[in-house]
């Protein structure tokens, strides 16, 4: 377990849903945590019936009841760093986010849940409003996927503009940090973005905007299945690395590499017969999310690589 100097232990803090198959949501969020040697609470926000196969039930918990897990970790536990991911309902966002800036929580990573990858919805419709407007204003870094974003900026993304444009409307509601994830499948914005010279066709290529400048992370797309559970892990690494004191653009890059690396490692074993899990034994080290990876920006159309990192 990590100790900061003033003699604590590390904390993070995952506020999600249950994924019964132990790859997704709080699971995957607790193994992430101990891979970084970080200690682990969970308050649980719904709870799902779910295998690699897909989600065959879903459960919120009431309201009421989330409050009452916030309150008893943050009085007495504390955390160093929040994620929030699958938070279902309107009511339990609210309770979320004013048990949170009552809290002054300020490292807090928003994970935008809304779908599983089998299609399933984990919101509500009307919850989204209530998103927007209560919890991703105390965010430090929001990570939507690309339908995410979409849903949240309200308009099609589409093309390598349009996620731009996206970042930046997503920056507008108030997050210090938009990570827009290309994790699905060479998605649309990817064909007309100008990989050429970066040579990163065949890339997992992530979008960072900082309301100043973009960062581009990249690394190899893995050809695997087992990328159950991805978003979740990259968020609650990314919580992580807040927890222990790093900047955002080490705890995002670090959680770029570690993503990496559990896809990557779990390609060659099984867990169910669908989507299987990532592995999240990899260790994760702040010099491997620098050099796994890769950070660029571009410069006068021409793409310059970042040694130290996004
Ligand atoms: N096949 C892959 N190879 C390498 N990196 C990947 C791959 N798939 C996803 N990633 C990376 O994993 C991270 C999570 O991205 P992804 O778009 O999968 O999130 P998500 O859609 O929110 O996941 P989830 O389905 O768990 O909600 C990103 O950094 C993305 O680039
Ligand atoms: C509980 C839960 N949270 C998030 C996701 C998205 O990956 C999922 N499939 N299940």
């Amino acid at each position: 377990m990590r100790i900061t100097a003033s003699g604590h232990v590390v904390r993070a803090l995952t506020i999600a849903g249950s994924d019964s198959g132990g790859g997704a949501g709080i699971q995957a969020d607790l193994k992430t945590f101990a891979a970084y040697e970080v200690y682990g609470a969970s308050v649980i926000a719904g709870l799902t019936a779910q295998n690699t196969l897909g989600v065959q039930g879903v459960q919120y918990v009431d309201p009421a009841f989330v409050q009452q897990q916030l309150d008893s970790v943050l009085g007495d536990i504390g955390a160093d760093a929040v994620k929030t991911g699958m938070l279902g309902s309107a009511e339990i966002i609210s309770v979320v986010a004013g048990r949170l800036a009552v809290a002054g929580v300020d490292r807090l990573v928003v994970d935008p849940v809304m779908v599983a990858k089998g299609g399933e919805a984990l919101i509500d419709g009307d919850a989204v409003a209530t998103l927007r407007q209560r919890l991703l204003p105390l965010a430090r870094v929001v990570t939507p996927n690309i339908p995410e974003a979409e849903v949240l900026a309200g308009f099609p993304v589409d093309s390598w503009s349009a996620c731009h444009r996206a970042a930046e409307a997503l920056h507008r509601l108030g997050p210090k940090v938009v990570v827009i994830k290309g994790g699905h499948s060479q998605a649309a914005w990817l064909k007309d973005a100008p990989w050429d010279s970066l040579e990163t066709q065949g890339h997992a290529v992530d979008i960072v905007y900082d309301g100043d400048r973009f960062t581009y992370l990249a690394t190899p797309r893995v050809s695997s299945r087992k990328t159950h559970g991805t978003g979740c892990t990259f968020s609650s690494a990314t919580a992580a690395g807040l927890a222990l004191g790093w900047s955002d653009a080490e705890a995002i890059a670090s959680a770029k590499a570690f993503i990496y690396a559990a896809i990557a490692s779990a390609a060659d074993w099984d867990v169910g017969a669908g989507h299987g899990p990532t592995d999240h034994s990899v260790r994760p080290t702040l010099a491997a999310g620098i050099q796994a990876g890769g950070a660029y920006r571009l410069v006068d159309g021409q793409w310059e690589r970042l040694e130290g990192g996004c």
